[in-house]
């Protein structure tokens, strides 16, 4: 993957600028946690960022999650991978879930905590759960680069760790916005703090502290 780059970018709603204008350049095996208060501009950048780059292998963790809440986890997170399969494929699956895509998913479902879950309908679950299943499905899709909304906002410390872990190895460039400044600087090589619609801080992770941070709050 070369690198990616956002040249002025600029975004308006109505007569409103909320972002730009800025520009970004992503190296390919960087991690990336956009910090900055609610409001700053970090869903709307990464919108532009999916926009930009979706030809190029983006996984999209969206904070409104995306799931169809009617299907199975098991279906939810097989959605990861729809694009990549044949009509006939996805149609017979629905019905019945071939096996070797079961035993790919199961483990992904283990791992973070969900197994047990794998054939409820994604509307019945907890806020918790479903950000897993939506996690598993950015994993199980996989792909060049992951852009995460807030990919642990409803999980507590450990599980919080366990799915930044899962999301870090499973995609080793990534954007991830974030509130937990803590996990932001364990988890990324690279923080971008945006502050009413432009870069008020761009720095190595290992050069900061929580502290640092704080002050885009
Ligand atoms: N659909 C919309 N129509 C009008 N204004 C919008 C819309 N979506 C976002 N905005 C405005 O754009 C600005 C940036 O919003 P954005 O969602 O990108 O912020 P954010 O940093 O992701 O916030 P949060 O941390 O709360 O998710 C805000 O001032 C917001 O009110």
């Amino acid at each position: 993957m070369d690198s990616l780059a956002l040249t002025d970018i600029v975004a308006d709603y109505g007569t409103q600028r909320v972002l730009g204008p800025l520009s970004i350049t992503l190296a390919p095996g960087e991690r990336v946690a956009l910090v900055g208060k609610s409001g700053a501009g970090k869903s709307t950048l990464l919108g532009i960022m999916h926009r930009h780059w979706q030809r190029q292998g983006v996984a999209l963790m969206p904070q409104e999650l995306g799931l169809v809440p009617s299907l199975s986890v098991f279906h939810n997170v097989f959605m990861g991978r729809l694009a990549r399969r044949s009509a006939w494929y996805n149609l017979a699956s629905l019905v019945r879930p071939f096996r070797r895509d079961v035993a790919t998913i199961l483990p992904l479902l283990e791992q973070l905590g969900i197994a047990d879950k794998c054939w409820t309908a994604s509307g019945e679950l907890s806020g918790g759960q479903r950000q897993r299943v939506a996690a598993a499905r950015a994993i199980h899709q996989q792909g060049e680069l992951l852009l995460a909304d807030e990919p642990v906002s409803a999980l507590d410390g450990p599980l919080s760790e366990t799915v930044m872990a899962a999301l870090t190895e499973a995609y080793p460039t990534a954007v991830l916005a974030m509130h937990d400044v803590e996990l932001a600087l364990r988890y990324t090589d690279r923080v971008i703090g945006i502050a009413d619609g432009t870069i008020a801080l761009d720095a190595p992770s290992h050069a900061l502290g929580p502290q640092d941070l704080r002050v885009l709050y």
